[in-house]
């Protein structure tokens, strides 16, 4: 076996001069310093300010800058400059139209592509010439590397250099050089991206989000409650598609579905055109302007519709999934419909704005008819979606429940356990599981949902939805979701969605070391990176909790709770000198940024500082390359050293 393994070997290295340079190329990248993580959580369809703090990096390309020309460059320079490595298109175009004389113009150009080069040449030197390469605009890469190793010391080759520049403006090739250069520098500030999980709903464009993270040079997700909700509604859960149109409808963000994924949605609203009428505790969240009150009310019937749908759907499941313990939760038996009361936990509530139309109170998880056409037409329409598709075959590629990456656990909500720390149980198929296990057997009950999507109600669909709502799901992380009562008691005593005990011992030491013990982590060296719940900076809250083993980053990009938060979240960077957190202001707009060089205000704070820098040799990536690094060694012995 070892033997064919190195003749396949032998096939791409089949000089003894290329094992050895490939040696000498892992040796090198191992001896540089690790490159920069960056965490950021919670993006909520928040398609805007998520751009802005990619192409920002948290604020790093504009350290960076300042780094190199604070001496030489006002701040207000150092903003204009900081806008059009974010921005490069549009910013050119607005300093293009600032010049009425091309000769200035030109000038401009010969020094923003010298300063641009010292900056690369600058956020590169951690990285080996070949990666440097690989990040480089390709049609520019010649041009680009003759800049980069110019030796001004040797004033003669000076001119040769300002030629070539001039020679790329008078050919007119200045700004998509600049724009180029602008992309590299936002590719080297950060290495690798984390996603720590909730892409999806509540903002308007979490489609744009998926097509960033798809084209970015290095990523990885970890689910959130809301991604999943999508996962399964692609997969065949119908209670997971129901669940994603309410909460479109909920947020005016019905276009998402319609628009962008191209999903019918004629066959639900003409049902709720039939049954609905206006109803307050179902319009839109945030209705925009552009909605005449027509539109509004279209969207209040469809929200009414689907949400009872939804209702509906929930009973069965919980019905044949008594280990998921969620009888508490059929409703829809508990109401008297005569009376438009219903009992909760022994006591009797009175229902307002009800819309109870379609249920019949004999039979209420019964669906009509229409009802299940609507939402067999409605899953045909998600499943052959060919955007959404590859949006979530996107979401399964890159993404798992949770990751151990470089020493640390990054989950997205939380480790379920009861109050005195200890891990939960769950029985699944007449098995036990508890803390990592619970999380591989969710994991590959969601992959098997995905991998078969015409199953609709089978356990690893219900699975997928149980990751949404249920108790013991790591991503939800509390006692139950109170979405009917919400929509229609008024006593906000029974809208509590009771905590996982694990939201307040997070903030002790010795149990988060315990949980990185469960996943197989150093407690001295790792940190759990958390996201899911809004840090209420407000009311000083420490997103660092548990003496820096727990770190909370929900980014807060979310519009709906940054009243809550006081800010607009936290992101999170890991490089070689350690790991700094940075709490962000609100994002305004694209146009304040590109205009006035408003930046968002971002605060930096150190978590932890390494007493030595640390190496690639030390990180996930490291471990890898040793690996490699043996095997070619071993072709070199088996080969070339007999
Ligand atoms: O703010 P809304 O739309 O009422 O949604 C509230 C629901 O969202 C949840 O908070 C889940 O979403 P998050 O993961 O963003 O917290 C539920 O617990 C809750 O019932
Ligand atoms: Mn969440």
């Amino acid at each position: 076996m070892k033997e064919k393994y190195l003749d396949l070997l032998a096939q791409k290295y089949d000089t003894e001069e290329k094992v050895v340079t490939e040696i000498i190329n892992l040796e090198a990248i191992l001896d540089l310093p690790k490159g920069t993580e960056h965490f950021v959580s919670d993006l909520h369809g928040e398609y805007q300010a998520f751009q802005h703090v990619l192409r920002n990096g948290s604020g790093k390309v504009k350290e960076k800058i300042r780094d190199i020309f604070k001496q030489e460059l006002s701040e207000e320079q150092i903003n204009e400059f900081a806008a059009l490595v974010y921005y490069p298109e549009e910013k050119l175009q607005l300093i293009r139209d600032g010049f009425n004389n091309k000769q200035e113009l030109n000038e401009w150009y010969e020094n923003m592509i010298d300063r641009m080069i010292q900056l690369i040449s600058y956020a590169s030197s951690k990285y080996t010439r070949t990666k440097l390469r690989k990040a480089l605009p390709k049609q520019f890469v010649y041009i680009i590397e003759e800049l980069l190793y110019k030796n001004n010391e040797f004033t003669n080759k000076k001119h040769y250099y300002s030629t070539i520049v001039q020679k790329v403006i008078s050919l007119g090739q200045a700004d998509k050089l600049i724009i180029g250069l602008s992309y590299t520098t936002q590719q080297l500030v950060v290495d690798h991206l984390h996603v720590v999980g909730d892409i999806y709903d509540r903002g308007p464009e979490p489609d744009k989000i998926m097509e960033a993270l798809i084209n970015y040079h290095s990523v990885d997700i970890q689910w959130g409650n809301h991604d999943v909700l999508w996962i399964g509604a692609y997969s065949g859960s119908k209670v997971c598609l129901a669940n994603i149109i309410r909460i479109c409808a909920r947020y005016d963000n019905l276009d998402i579905i319609e628009d962008v994924y191209g999903i019918n949605l004629r066959p639900l609203l003409n049902l709720a055109e039939k049954y609905y009428g206006d109803n307050p505790a179902f319009r839109p969240k945030r209705p925009s302007d552009r909605l005449s009150e027509q539109e509004v009310l279209q969207i209040t019937k469809i929200h009414q519709a689907i949400a009872m749908i939804q209702f509906k759907l929930e009973m069965p499941i919980i019905k044949r999934r008594p280990s998921f313990n969620m009888s508490n939760r059929l409703l829809l038996e508990k109401v008297d419909y005569g009376k438009s009361e219903i009992m909760i936990q022994g006591k009797k509530y009175k229902l307002d704005n009800t819309c109870f139309a379609t249920v019949n109170p004999e039979q209420p998880d019964q669906l009509l008819e229409e009802e299940k056409q609507v939402m067999n037409k409605l899953l045909f329409s998600v499943q052959h979606s060919e955007k959404l598709a590859r949006h979530m075959d996107f979401l399964i590629k890159k993404g798992t429940l949770y990751l151990r990456y470089n020493g640390n656990l990054l989950i997205h909500g939380c480790v379920p356990v009861d109050e005195k720390g200890k891990m939960e149980k769950m029985v699944i198929d007449n098995k036990t599981y508890a803390g990592r296990e619970l999380f591989d057997i969710f994991e590959s009950y969601l992959r098997q949902a995905f991998r078969n999507p015409e199953e609709t109600d089978d356990l690893a669909t219900d699975m997928v939805w149980y990751l949404w709502t249920g108790e013991y799901s790591s991503l939800f992380g509390k006692r139950e979701m109170t979405t009917f009562e919400r929509y229609f008691i008024k006593d906000k005593e029974t809208h509590k969605e009771g905590k996982n005990p694990y939201y307040y011992l997070r903030e002790k030491e010795e149990i988060c070391r315990a949980i990185l013990e469960e996943f197989d982590l150093d407690p001295d060296q790792g940190r759990i990176i958390n996201g899911h719940t809004p840090v209420k900076e407000i009311d000083g809250e420490n997103p660092v909790k548990a003496n820096g083993k727990m770190i909370v980053i929900d980014g807060g990009f979310s519009k709906a709770y940054q009243s809550t938060t006081g800010i607009a979240g936290y992101t999170l960077l890991y490089n070689s000198f350690g790991m700094q957190l940075v709490a962000h202001q609100h994002f305004s707009s694209k146009e304040d940024v590109l205009r006035n060089g408003n930046d968002v205000l971002s605060v930096k704070r150190l978590v932890d500082e390494e007493l030595e820098r640390k190496k690639v040799l030390e990180t996930n990536m490291g471990e890898k390359l040793l690996q490699e690094i043996n095997m070619l060694n071993g072709l070199m012995r088996y080969r070339y050293m007999k």
